[in-house]
């Protein structure tokens, strides 16, 4: 039994289905970028840590990880302090 269009976008019509296919292509694309970003941050992210650890300072800086969730609560609501804490946990690791 072949699958149809229809079938993997769950729409009802060939239009929509086609509406939901070009629409997935597109986040698919925004997904590919997002995950850049987020490799780029981490990357910034273990600059700064390492600085600080070869300073003799600690791994975490907590009164900066308070800006970053208030920075992303601002922008996107509670679920955006979710993310953040997501973000940070990949950037320096669970504390
Ligand atoms: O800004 C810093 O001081 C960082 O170390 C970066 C960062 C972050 O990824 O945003 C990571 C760990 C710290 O606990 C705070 C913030």
């Amino acid at each position: 039994m072949t699958v149809t269009a229809a079938d993997k976008t769950g729409a009802r019509t060939p239009e929509a289905a086609d509406v939901i296919t070009g629409a997935r292509e597109r986040i698919d694309a925004l997904d590919d970028r997002i995950i850049g970003l987020i490799r780029e941050r981490m990357a910034v992210s273990a600059v700064i840590q390492d600085a600080r650890i070869t300073s003799g300072g600690r791994r975490v800086n907590l009164s900066r990880e308070m800006e970053v969730l208030d920075h992303y609560r601002e922008a996107l609501g509670k679920p955006g302090t979710a993310l953040a804490m997501t973000m940070l946990e990949l950037c320096r690791g669970q504390v």
